[in-house]
């Protein structure tokens, strides 16, 4: 049965990065991606903007949705302080089993949890089966009509306190014209726009950044 892009992309890294260097990850795969098959990691312009959304926040409870092939997993958890953790969501356990791949190569599997499922139903697990209190940083990364009902959802399930960042990839290639409209007309966020490009490509994107007022 021949191999699926994302399982080629693993294979690549496995024999191109260094093993427990997360920068040579990223970089291997940010290299496969834009000189031999397009992939739907967030990539290195917006993950710059992903970096310094982190660094800014420091934060210690870190939400995913969307692990993929585990890119921005391993960028966010190289990042983290020690005892601070990364709850990555993935829907599709083809992804979920490469990225584990990716993650325990790049040594950043002691800050990962990856968590298999739709987001709708770990969402309201977390509190309880994953011992979450509340969210500090949360990246937006899944199914992108997904974003403001798991956005609604992650109220309702009282994950995030006053200061809590959202940021949400993707706003506007593939686009989430529902979630900017929600997050952007409820008084209780604070909105950001950091205009950049699609992965790899010339085609304009952006990202959102939401700051919860409590
Ligand atoms: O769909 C995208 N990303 C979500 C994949 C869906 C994975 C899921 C995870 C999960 C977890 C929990 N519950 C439910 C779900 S569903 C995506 C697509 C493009 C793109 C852009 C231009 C194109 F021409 C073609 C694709 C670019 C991107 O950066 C993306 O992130
Ligand atoms: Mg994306």
């Amino acid at each position: 049965m021949n191999q699926s892009k994302e399982q080629r992309i693993l294979n690549f890294v496995l024999q191109n990065a260094v093993r427990g260097d997360p920068c040579s990850v990223m970089d291997t795969i940010d290299k496969y991606c834009s000189q031999k098959e397009w992939a739907m990691n967030v990539g290195c312009e917006k993950g710059l903007i992903l970096d310094k959304t982190v660094e800014e926040i420091k934060p210690s409870v870190v939400l995913e949705l969307g692990t993929y092939c585990g890119y921005s997993a391993i960028r966010i958890a190289r990042l983290l302080k020690a005892g601070a953790r990364l709850l990555t969501v993935e829907f599709n356990p083809e992804f979920a089993a490469i990225a584990k791949q990716m993650i325990e190569f790049a040594g950043v599997q002691d800050k990962v949890n990856i968590l298999e499922g739709p987001s709708e139903e770990i969402i309201p697990q977390l509190k309880k089966k994953y011992e979450v209190d509340t969210l500090d940083f949360v990246f937006l990364d899944h199914w992108k009509d997904r974003y403001s009902p798991d956005t609604i959802l992650l109220q309702e399930c009282n994950l995030l306190r006053k200061g809590s960042v959202l940021l949400a990839d993707n706003v506007i290639c593939p686009g989430a014209p529902e979630f900017l409209k929600y997050i952007r007309n409820n008084p209780s966020f604070q909105c950001t726009n950091y205009p950049a490009h699609l992965e790899y490509m010339e085609v304009q994107d952006a990202m959102e950044k939401a700051v919860f007022l409590g």
